[in-house]
């Protein structure tokens, strides 16, 4: 039996519409998973009702074989064992660092408790800011808190909700690639919720891709990018470009070549400096707009350029 076992959830707030839709997935101790999808497409939901901190309409949940109860069955919503770790971070703002971490701990011995806060504040680096208030703290170092205050009970699940989404660039990988090692040595079953593909590749080595509430692909990212299921997750890797006269046919903008003299003909409509190619916008004879990469920054706005690609390349998405 899985660690985790997810089977058939269904949720709705409003009749007949549905948030989360028969949704099933089996998650083994200590892997890390992250659960990808736009805004709006239920994930908070998935994860409040994983916690046991939301009713579900249907389906259940069992942790090593326990079922996780609804909110509504249970005098206290919730479980030690599953803690949920929000965008947000939730903390006290008058209480200091080492006082968040130790809330959970109230009811524990008071030797226990100091030895678990030393642990989580030298695991996650916090030593130096345990007598700060957390708006002194960057929001990275708040994260942490966040996460340590959650690992305090010692879970064995541990739900990620945009954990990085309030953090720039530079604070979001070093966080994550602290955590990714954390996670691993601690043996924790991580579910991290994200509409960043980005993220979701630096943390997990496995992808879960829901729309609307549907599980609809789950596989390592490169299995999924060579083979999406439909456009939604082709979508989530990069723009696609619509072939013209072939029906739900597509081309990534990496895979298209630019020529000076032979191809399919375009203008230059626009031209974007990015990191390791400029990004043009390109308008085809029929008038559509595609994205191409021009790696060696020679073509400029008004210009005319041809395109070319391989066909083995092209996608084929029915949906
Ligand atoms: N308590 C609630 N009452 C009514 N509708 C809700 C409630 N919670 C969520 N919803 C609706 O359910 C849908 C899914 O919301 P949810 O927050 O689960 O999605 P999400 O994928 O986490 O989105 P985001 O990335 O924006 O947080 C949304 O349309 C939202 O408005």
């Amino acid at each position: 039996m899985a660690f985790l076992e997810i089977q058939s959830i269904h949720k709705s707030f409003q009749p007949g519409q549905h948030v989360v839709s028969n949704f099933s997935i089996s998650l083994q101790k200590g892997q890390i998973t992250a659960l990808v999808g736009e805004s709006g497409s239920g994930k908070s939901t998935l994860l409040r009702i994983l916690a046991g901190l939301e009713n579900r309409d249907s389906g259940e949940v069992f942790l090593e074989g326990t079922r996780i109860q609804n909110p509504k069955e249970k005098l206290v919503p919730g479980y030690d064992e599953i803690q949920l770790v929000y965008q947000d971070y939730h903390l006290y703002p008058s209480s200091t660092v080492e006082e968040n971490i130790s809330r959970p701990l109230l009811q524990y011995d008071k030797a226990y408790k100091a030895r678990r806060v030393k642990e989580l504040l030298k695991l996650l680096d916090l030593e130096a800011f345990r007598d700060k208030l957390p708006r002194h703290l960057s929001g990275g170092q708040q994260q942490k808190v966040a996460i340590a205050r959650a690992l305090s009970l010692e879970p064995s699940v541990l739900l990620l909700d945009e954990p990085f989404s309030s953090l720039d660039g530079i604070q979001r990988r070093e966080l994550i690639a602290e955590l990714k090692d954390m996670f691993g040595n601690l043996g924790v079953t991580v579910l991290f919720v994200t509409h960043d593909l980005d993220d979701a590749l630096q943390m997990a080595p496995e992808l879960v891709i829901i729309q609307k509430g549907k599980l609809i692909q789950r596989g390592r990212p490169e299995e999924i990018f060579a083979k999406p299921k439909n456009l939604y997750a082709a979508k989530l890797f990069s723009h696609l470009n619509p072939v013209p006269e072939k029906n739900k046919t597509y081309v990534r903008p990496a895979d298209v070549q630019l020529f000076k003299t032979s191809g399919m003909p375009a203008k230059v409509v626009d031209k974007q400096y990015l990191i390791h190619y400029n990004q043009l916008t390109v308008a085809l004879q029929g008038g559509e707009k595609w994205l191409v990469e021009d790696k060696r920054r020679i073509f400029d706005t008004g210009e005319l350029v041809f395109l070319k690609w391989e066909e083995k390349l092209e996608l084929i998405l029915l949906s």
